[in-house]
C-alpha cells in the first residue's frame, strides 16, 4: 500500500520554503517511527505520492495553489486523512474556515511551530490508534452478537427462529416473543437489536411483572417533578431512554388495564408526554414485547385490549420449551460446562456415561435458565475430568414447592394439574390426556361435573 512512501507512520510535508521544510522534516525524523518526506508544491506532491500517507502538513501560502484549495483536493482524494495547516496568518476566521473544511489542526508559523507540530502529530497518532481500537472492538462486538454466538443449540426449531430473527433485524417491525420462562426471550430480543441498524442505540429492558402497578406509568413514560406525591424530581421513562434504539417489554400481559390505552396512544402517535408534563417528546423506538401467556386468550377474556394486541403483535416469534427441543439439551449442557470451565480457568470437563440420559429424561420447567444453573453446579461438584450423573442435581422448582405447601387433597391436586394443562394446550383434551397419561373421559367427566 505504501510502497512509494515507507512502512512506518508516514508524514508528508508540503512547504515551498526549502529551509523551513527541511527544518520540520529534520525535527519530525527524530522520531524513529516516522518516515517524513518533503514536497515543495502541491503539484509535486500529487505527481510523486500515490499511496495514502498517515498525515499531511501543508503550508497555507504555496505558489502554485492556495491553502484552502489544496486542503479541499486532499480531503476529497483521501477522506478522513488528517491534514495540519501551517500558516503565517494568525487570522481566526481563516483558521475557523479551514477547520470547518476538514483541517485537523491549524498552526501559526513562529518559533514554537516545531514543538506544536510534534504534539499535533502525537495527537493524530493517538486518534488513529483509538479509531483502530474502536473498529476492532466493534468487530468483536458484532461477532459476539451474531445469532449463533448468542443463542446456542442445533434444533430445527432454533434454526427456524434464526430465520425469523433475521427478518426482524432487517426491518423496523414490532416483534412479539412468546415462550415459557427461561426459554431465551430476552436473549432473542437483544440479538435482534444488536443485528439491526439500531445496534448503536440503547437496548432498554423492562419487566412489567417486576414493577408495582402504580409505578408502571411513570417507569414507562417518565414524570415531571411534583406530578404526584413522591415525585421529587423529573424522571426519564424507559421509552425516552430507549429513543434511537429498542425497548423490550417483558411480561407485557401484566400491563395494567389503565396503562394499556396510554401505551396504544404512544405507539400510534410516536410521541409522549411525561406524567404531569406538557412537553411533547418525539419517539423513534422499536418495540419488542414478550410474554409467557397466550395474549389472544387474554384478549378473549377481556383483560388485554384487542387494539393494543394487534398493534404490538407485529412479527410473532415463539420459543418452544426446552423439553420439546431435545437435541438442544445436550448441546447446551456441553456449552454451559465449557463456558464455565473457561471462565473459572478449570480444565475442560467431559460429560461422563449416563449424564446425557439423565439430562434427556428431565422436563426443565425452568427451561434453558434451569439447565444453565444445573450444569454450572455440576461443574462445581465434579471432582475428576468428567461430570458424573450424580453431579447433575435438579433442584425442585419453587413452583412445585409452593404447590405442595398448599396441602390439598389428591383430587384437588388432580384438578389443578388438569386445569393447568388445559390452559397450556388451549383446551386440547386429547393432547392433555396424552401428556398426563390419563383417559380423555376422566377429563370430560370433570368438565361435565363443573370441577374444572
Ligand atoms: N439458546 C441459548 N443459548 C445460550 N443461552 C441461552 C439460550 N437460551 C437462553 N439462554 C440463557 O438462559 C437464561 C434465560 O434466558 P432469558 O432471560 O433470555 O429467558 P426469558 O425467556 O427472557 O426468561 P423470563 O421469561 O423468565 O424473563 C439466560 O442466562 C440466557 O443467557
Amino acid at each position: 500500500m505504501k510502497s512509494d512512501l515507507c512502512s512506518k507512520f508516514t508524514i508528508c510535508i508540503i512547504e515551498d520554503d526549502p529551509w523551513y521544510g527541511q527544518l520540520l522534516q529534520y525535527q519530525l525524523s527524530l522520531n524513529p517511527d516516522y518516515c517524513v518526506s518533503l514536497y515543495t508544491s502541491g503539484q509535486e506532491f500529487f505527481e510523486k505520492v500515490t499511496a495514502r500517507p498517515d498525515v499531511i502538513t501543508i503550508d497555507f501560502s504555496l505558489p502554485d495553489i492556495s491553502g484552502d484549495k489544496l486542503l479541499k483536493k486532499l480531503v476529497s482524494k483521501y477522506p478522513g486523512l488528517p491534514v495540519i495547516v501551517i500558516s503565517s496568518q494568525s487570522k481566526i476566521v481563516t483558521a475557523v474556515e479551514l477547520l470547518k473544511q476538514g483541517a485537523t489542526d491549524y498552526l501559526i508559523k513562529d518559533e514554537n511551530t516545531k514543538e506544536l507540530l510534534w504534539n499535533a502529530i502525537l495527537r493524530v497518532r493517538e486518534n488513529v490508534s483509538l479509531k483502530q481500537e474502536v473498529k476492532r472492538l466493534e468487530q468483536q462486538l458484532h461477532e459476539k452478537y451474531t445469532f449463533n454466538n448468542l443463542l446456542k443449540g442445533n434444533s430445527p426449531a432454533l434454526q427456524a427462529t434464526f430465520g425469523l430473527m433475521e427478518k426482524a433485524a432487517q426491518t423496523p417491525v414490532n416483534v412479539s416473543i412468546t415462550g415459557e420462562t427461561g426459554t431465551g426471550k430476552e436473549l432473542v430480543a437483544k440479538a435482534i437489536h444488536m443485528n439491526s441498524d439500531r445496534q448503536k442505540g440503547p437496548f432498554v429492558a423492562m419487566n412489567m411483572a417486576a414493577i408495582p402497578s402504580e409505578l408502571v406509568e411513570s417507569e414507562l413514560f417518565g414524570h415531571e417533578k411534583g406530578s404526584f406525591t413522591g415525585a421529587q424530581g423529573r424522571k426519564i421513562g424507559r421509552f425516552e431512554e430507549a429513543n434511537g434504539g429498542t425497548l423490550f417489554l417483558d411480561e407485557i400481559g401484566e400491563l395494567p388495564a389503565a396503562i394499556q390505552s396510554k401505551l396504544l396512544r404512544v405507539l400510534q402517535e410516536r410521541e409522549l408526554q411525561r406524567v404531569g408534563g406538557s412537553e411533547t417528546i418525539k419517539l423513534n423506538v422499536r418495540l419488542i414485547t414478550a410474554t409467557h401467556k397466550n395474549l389472544a386468550d387474554e384478549v378473549r377474556a377481556g383483560s388485554f385490549r384487542e387494539d393494543l394486541y394487534y398493534r404490538i403483535i407485529g412479527l410473532p416469534i415463539n420459543l418452544p420449551p426446552l423439553r420439546d427441543r431435545s437435541s438442544d439439551i445436550v448441546f447446551l449442557a456441553k456449552h454451559f460446562v465449557d463456558d464455565f470451565c473457561r471462565e473459572y480457568r478449570k480444565p475442560p470437563l467431559l460429560l461422563g456415561p449416563g449424564v446425557c440420559d439423565k439430562l434427556l429424561a428431565y422436563d426443565y420447567p425452568g427451561n434453558v435458565r434451569e439447565l444453565k444453573t444445573t450444569m454450572e453446579l455440576a461443574a462445581v461438584l465434579s471432582n475428576g475430568t468428567e461430570i458424573k450423573p450424580s453431579d447433575v442435581v435438579f433442584t425442585p422448582s419453587a413452583r412445585s414447592n409452593e404447590l405442595l405447601a398448599e396441602e390439598k387433597t389428591l383430587r384437588e391436586y388432580t384438578r389443578t394439574i388438569i386445569r393447568h394443562h388445559l390452559n397450556k394446550y388451549q383446551n386440547n383434551v386429547p393432547l392433555v390426556a396424552q401428556k398426563l397419561d390419563i383417559g380423555r373421559s376422566t377429563i370430560y367427566k370433570m368438565v361435565q361435573e363443573g370441577e374444572i
